[in-house]
């Protein structure tokens, strides 16, 4: 059995969620809203438009891939190949590779063989700003796009094994959809 974890990154207004939605409904798989995983305390900061530190950071993103594996129902007596689709930002490499090292650690230790794929989305600045600004209740607050643009690092050329980058700007639903499908059949095969 193997339950192989989509997870749709990128920094807020990217499209995480309409991707996800199409990720789910393309592979037949449950979607996880990775915000939906944070501590109330987290969710308190980022409304107040403060950046989460490392240290915030570190059980929500722990908490992603047990989430996937619960939400798939998968246990080590399943059988055949399994998806699980989850959006989180994941804007750091160390981000990601806790992720990763999480993913290790079900097979390693609960016998459940999870492989983690990565769709990072990425957009110009205007791009996200009018997006996020478009959204409606959500913590989030527009100027927190700059901080995220200060910190993220797309996934380098030694992450190609596991994650694609689709830049959306000036790209419709549509065209995103596509790349995405392209991005899962690469990412498929390896
Ligand atoms: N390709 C696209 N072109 C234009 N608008 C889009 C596109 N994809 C998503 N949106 C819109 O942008 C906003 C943010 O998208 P969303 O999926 O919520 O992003 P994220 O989850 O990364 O914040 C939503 O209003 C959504 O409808
Ligand atoms: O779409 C969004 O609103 C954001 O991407 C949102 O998911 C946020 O990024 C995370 O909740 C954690 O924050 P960091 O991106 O700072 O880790």
């Amino acid at each position: 059995m193997i339950l192989t974890v989509w997870v749709v990154a990128g920094p807020a207004g990217c499209g995480k969620s309409t991707v996800a939605e199409v990720t789910s409904k393309k592979l037949n798989a449950p979607y996880v809203e990775g915000d939906s995983l944070h501590t109330p305390q987290n969710i308190r900061k980022m409304a107040a438009n403060v950046p989460l530190t490392d240290e915030d950071r570190e059980p929500w993103l722990e908490s992603i891939i047990p989430t996937c594996v619960e939400t798939s129902k998968v246990t080590p007596e399943s059988s055949g190949i399994h998806h699980c689709v989850v959006t989180c930002s994941a804007l750091k490499r160390k981000y990601r590779d806790t992720i990763r090292q999480t993913a290790r650690y079900q097979r390693d230790h609960r016998g459940v063989s999870v492989d983690v794929r990565f769709l990072f989305l990425t957009a110009d600045e205007d791009t996200l700003i009018e997006r996020v600004h478009k959204r409606q209740n959500h913590y989030m607050k527009d100027s927190m796009v700059f901080t995220q643009l200060k910190i993220m690092e797309l996934p380098s050329v030694s992450e190609q094994i596991d994650s694609v980058i689709i830049n959306v700007t000036g790209k419709s639903q549509e065209e995103v959809a596509a790349s995405v499908y392209k991005a899962i059949d690469e990412l498929k095969s390896v």
